[in-house]
């Protein structure tokens, strides 16, 4: 699989601010790269950078190996975080009035199949929900037929079963073998869409790589939380056995061998109200990696 994209060194200064500090990675093609981090972490900064939109402070971005172009806007799709829509027109109406802006848009059909928007044509996009907005707003980045699609965010706002739908048409576009550069505060979302990720905060990557191998490396079995009040010592000889991290409100315990830890915090005397024991996920890795829940 060749790679469809490259940044190196890639660096953006607002005046004193350095919101992105030199981060590196590449995209294969035909994956759904996901950039994920909290509010200011740079993921939106990056994305427009990628998309030539934002001038770079420092560093290179190549598309197929080239330097980022004037054509190359002409085979990417961009949905915005949130895009001022033509009112008092249907949806209908506005995705005919995007197709005609290029030479050879992609049939309204497949464009309506692949972004569940039969239900929605007649309406007008004044009244739209979140989620039927998204799906509209997805028909129009996949108009130009392009070869990646950047999506910024896109299930932010949306209620659950909205996330969901919206997880499917992502799923949909990525079989036709379009490239996907999605960024995201939810590691839920990345676990199943992402078949790579890169980890932001504070405008550096923090990790890259699959969610699964990422996983691999940084827990060994199942994940122990206690709160942190009043457990704040651990037993010595837990250390053996398992991996402990004393967090802002809680202690995560690592551990390959479930039985002899929960027995040894029992002999202990810790306090075992509002422990919890599950198979580490994404939530657990960003929180392992940045000592805080995401900030959404
Ligand atoms: N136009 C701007 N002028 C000055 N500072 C900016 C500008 N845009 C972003 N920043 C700052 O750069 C940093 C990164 O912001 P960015 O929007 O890229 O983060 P983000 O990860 O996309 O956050 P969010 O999830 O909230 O969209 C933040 O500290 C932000 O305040």
């Amino acid at each position: 699989m060749s790679d469809i994209m490259t940044i190196r060194g890639l660096t953006k200064d607002y005046g004193t601010i350095r919101a992105v500090d030199s981060i590196d990675f590449s995209i294969p093609e035909g994956i759904c790269f996901g950039l994920l981090g909290p509010n200011g972490a740079g993921k939106t900064t990056t994305i427009e950078m990628m998309e030539g939109i934002l001038t770079p402070t420092a560093g290179q971005i190549t598309f197929r190996g080239k330097e980022l172009d004037t054509r190359f806007r002409e085979r990417i799709g961009i949905q915005f975080q949130s895009t001022a829509l033509p009112e008092f027109i249907t949806v209908r109406e506005t995705l005919e009035l995007f197709s005609a802006f290029y030479p050879n848009p992609r049939p309204m059909d497949e464009v309506i199949r692949l972004c569940s928007l039969e239900d929605i044509l007649e309406q007008d996009n004044r009244k739209l929900s979140g989620g039927q907005r998204q799906r509209m707003l997805l028909g129009l980045a996949i108009i130009p037929k392009p070869e990646m699609i950047f999506l910024d965010e896109p299930t932010t706002g949306l209620d659950p079963q909205a996330r969901r739908n919206f997880w499917d048409l992502i799923q949909g576009i990525k079989k036709e073998k379009t490239t996907i550069l999605l960024t995201t505060h939810y590691m839920d979302e990345a676990q199943i869409l992402c078949d790579q990720i890169a980890i932001m905060d504070h405008g550096k990557v923090l990790e890259l790589d699959t969610p699964q191998r990422l996983l691999a490396k940084h827990f060994d079995g199942a994940l122990v939380r206690i709160p942190r009040e009043g457990n704040s010592t651990i037993p010595d000889r837990l250390s053996a056995l398992a991996h402990t991290e004393i967090l802002d409100d809680h202690v995560a315990i690592t551990t390959s061998n479930l039985d002899t830890t929960v027995k040894h915090l029992l002999e202990a005397g810790i306090n075992l109200e509002g422990l919890s024991i599950h198979k580490p996920n994404l939530e657990d890795l960003f929180i392992k990696l940045t000592g805080s829940s995401l900030r959404a």
